[in-house]
């Protein structure tokens, strides 16, 4: 469709262990439209980095793409050679790795790391290159003058922000960002995300914000997809997903997290853990910790479908799901399952 910078159909994406293969994404499914921001969320080890990297095809040596299609701006990425991909990283698609220390190199300056982008990949100048990095910092709220500081002169948030920076070197038209404000405190948090939208906002640039959070994507995200366990189980825009989630596993992480903006109230996490990838369970893989499961989930693989308005969601009983949400809301229901 028109509107979708990126789709991506039927994703699979796996490691090879000693001996074994995690099924690390499995069938993964969704679109990220134009101009908008997007939460990729789940708990930690579902398949959100495996994604948001696969994306890219810049991936940990042991990682394969098994089959699915990643159609960017009509492109089948996965149709691309290694040159063609290259092409594309940073000038159409910018990733923000997990911890921004890793995003920049503690013994260079700034202004050397945005000049390999700007002047190498972008074919600037060095005046060129100059403007560009003032005009780069200013956009993300820092002083220019501090273009020749080193990484570790700066705090936490701020390093965030010239990772924002790096990112938006090329005025690429999607930016992955990877848990970019995990290791900040709320307040700090708060004001990135506040930077982050308002930049997506003025550019017209979609974003995907990959976060074990779900309040960061309530506060900021337009769209949410959420993972369990290497699938895609729900996804829609965030208002509806967070306000009517029909996947009970949605239902138990939004009990799980605090309100971004206001004082945390009572919170109830979702017992158990997700399960070994190597050998995950047949029919929904959340069914071991899911207070509603029925027999029939734990034999018949559940697909997403489309519940209305581009909801979607990968559960048996979603026809039922306001009489689940109620019950999701006791914390009993959960405790029920420890
Ligand atoms: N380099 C690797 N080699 C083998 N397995 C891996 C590798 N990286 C990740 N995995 C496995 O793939 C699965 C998905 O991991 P991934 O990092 O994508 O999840 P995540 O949701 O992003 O979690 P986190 O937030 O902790 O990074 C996990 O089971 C993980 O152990």
């Amino acid at each position: 469709m028109d509107n979708e910078l990126l789709r991506v159909n039927g994703l699979k994406i796996s490691y090879a262990v000693a001996n074994a293969k995690v099924r690390a994404v499995d069938d993964a499914t969704f679109a990220i439209p134009r101009g908008s921001i997007v939460g990729l969320v789940g708990e930690s080890g579902c398949g959100k980095t495996t994604v948001a990297r696969g994306l890219t095809r810049v991936m940990a040596k042991a990682a394969r793409i098994d089959g699915g299609e990643i159609l960017f701006d009509g492109t089948d990425l996965l149709a691309l050679n290694e040159t063609e991909m290259n092409r594309l990283r940073w000038r159409d698609i910018a990733f923000i790795p997990q911890s921004a220390m890793n995003s920049l190199d503690p013994v260079y300056r700034i202004e050397q790391q945005l000049n390999e982008v700007l002047i190498q990949r972008g074919g600037m100048s060095k005046a060129e290159a100059r403007r560009r990095s003032e005009e780069l910092f200013e956009m993300v709220g820092i002083e220019p003058r501090r273009l020749r500081d080193f990484p570790h002169q700066f705090s936490g948030g701020m390093r965030q922000r010239v990772a924002i920076a790096l990112a938006l070197a090329l005025n690429p038209k999607l930016v992955i960002a990877d848990e970019p404000v995990t290791a900040l405190d709320v307040i700090v948090q708060r004001q990135i995300l506040d930077t982050l939208k308002s930049l997506q906002e003025k550019l017209g640039i979609s974003v995907i914000l990959v976060t074990h959070d779900i309040s960061v994507v309530a506060y900021v995200c337009d769209r949410i997809v959420v993972m369990y366990a290497g699938r895609v189980v729900e996804s829609g825009d965030t208002e509806t997903v967070l306000t009517k989630p029909c996947h009970p596993y949605t239902m138990g992480l939004y009990n799980a997290f605090p309100d971004l903006q206001s004082s945390a109230g009572l919170l109830t996490p979702i017992e158990g853990h997700p399960p070994d990838l190597r050998d995950p369970p047949t029919g929904c893989r959340f069914a071991p910790r899911c207070p509603f499961v029925k027999d029939q989930c734990r034999s018949t693989d559940v697909a997403l479908v489309d519940v209305g308005g581009g909801h979607a969601s990968a559960c048996l009983r979603h026809a039922e799901a306001n009489a689940l949400r109620k019950e999701a809301e006791r914390s009993e229901t959960w405790a029920a399952m420890a």
